[in-house]
């Protein structure tokens, strides 16, 4: 777990020891927020602030809204990890018919900007100095959204969110340890998610789909399960939501959508394998080579066609410095949301047939005039999501460039 209560300015910095011009001011929505300025974004900074997680925070008010819409009452939020406060402030600020807002952080001096910024923009918020995971355990049940926005991995806090988090309430994470979902490191992915990474063309897919199925089984032993509502890889994070609810008998279901997928990476077969202990053959059944098993991850859909519809619609009645961006984006989820759990890139598929790439749009246009599936994918440019296998791809491929 990496925390910044090592870093020598973090323990007994009072705020007073800064003067204005040691301040720095930014505007993101309706909010002013001031900090301590630093060269450099790191979790070393006196008190966090990254300008890039922007829009992390703007595609965040869109889905905690269309969630209190959803629910249709006021809600309770928890920002487990609040640094500078501005996440906190703003759900306070721009979100409708939120009853409170908690704050945690556990550095004193990340209160007591918040405590400023929270003064500065004329909002009330409840501030809390805990240890993320004691302020779950103390407050059971208390919460409607719990935002788990930390350094690195998510992964300590989960247990305490579930043993936490109520029926239809909404749990919020942000893994910025991508290289490990992603298969770069395997050996801390298994630590921190017990489950098996496989850097592919559809790593950054593979890792939250690694990352939800974490969730689900950490919060099976509390007899909850989740509904995926919308997730998305950007920049150097991933984020999803998860709707929670309640039930051992809904939990067991529900756990049948975690499982593995088996890639070969000579000819680019890959089948999903649903369930824990699903047998799977060692080697591809097409070209006999030695198949990679990820997994466990989620194998259902990571992405709600009617919550992120909400959610569009939401942006029109909100001040977003990102929103643009934001909307490519939900645009881009929504049509992933039926596609298969997967893609192909289309550079890799050229280096395996041992030909020159295809204008990208005629491959879609004649996977569609086939009948398949075909969409593009917010990870990647050269993404084409489809349910034609492997070699039905291929041979499309081989036809266009022999054209
Ligand atoms: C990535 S920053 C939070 C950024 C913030 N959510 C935002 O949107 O700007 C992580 C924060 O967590 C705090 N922190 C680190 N470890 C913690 C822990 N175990 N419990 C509570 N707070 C912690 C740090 O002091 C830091 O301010
Ligand atoms: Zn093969």
């Amino acid at each position: 777990m990496q925390t910044n209560q090592n870093n020598p300015n973090y323990q007994n910095i009072e705020i007073e020891t800064y003067s204005e011009d040691e301040l720095k001011i930014i505007k993101e929505g309706k909010v002013e927020i001031k900090f301590p300025n630093f060269d450099k974004v790191s979790s070393d900074a006196p008190v966090f602030y990254n300008p890039k997680m922007e829009f992390n925070r703007d595609t965040s008010i869109l889905a905690l809204q269309a969630y209190q819409k959803e629910v249709d009452r006021e809600i309770s939020i928890c920002d487990l990890f609040g640094g500078s406060g501005i996440r906190g402030i703003r759900y306070k600020k721009e979100i409708n018919a939120v009853e409170d807002v908690s704050i945690n952080d556990i550095s004193p001096l990340a209160n007591e900007f918040t405590r400023i910024n929270a003064e500065l923009n004329d909002v009330e918020v409840k501030i809390e100095q805990k240890e993320a995971n004691n302020e779950l355990r103390a407050n059971m049940g208390r919460f409607d959204v719990i935002d788990i926005d930390p350094f690195g991995t998510p992964s300590p806090f989960v247990d305490s969110a579930g043993y936490n988090l109520k029926r239809d309430s909404l749990l919020c994470l942000t893994a910025t340890d991508t290289s490990c979902l992603c298969g770069t490191y395997k050996e801390p992915c298994i630590r921190k998610y017990n489950a098996k990474p496989y850097k592919s063309e559809y790593c950054h897919e593979n890792g939250i789909r690694i990352l939800i199925g974490f969730a689900a089984l950490t919060l099976a032993k509390y007899q909850k399960y989740i509904e995926v509502k919308m997730s998305h890889s950007s920049e150097h994070y991933m984020r999803t939501y998860l709707k929670v609810k309640k039930g051992s008998k809904a939990t067991d279901k529900s756990l049948k959508n975690i499982g593995y997928i088996a890639h070969c990476k000579h000819c680019l077969y890959r089948k999903e394998y649903k369930g824990l202990a699903s047998s799977i053959p060692e080697y591809c059944p097409e070209c006999r080579e030695k198949l990679i098993i990820a997994g466990p991850m989620w194998l259902e859909s990571i992405q709600n066609r009617e919550f992120i519809d909400s959610m569009i619609e939401i942006a029109a009645e909100k001040e977003l410095n990102q929103k643009d961006k934001v909307l490519k984006l939900l645009n881009s989820c929504k049509i992933e949301a039926n596609a298969p759990s997967t893609f192909y890139d289309i550079h890799k598929v050229c280096r395996a047939l041992k030909i020159s790439a295809p204008k990208l749009d005629k491959v879609f246009d004649k996977l569609e005039e086939k009948g398949f599936i075909a969409v593009k994918t917010h990870y990647s440019p050269l993404g084409i999501k489809t349910n034609a296998t492997n070699k039905e791809l291929m041979d499309i491929v081989e036809e266009l460039v022999e054209k």
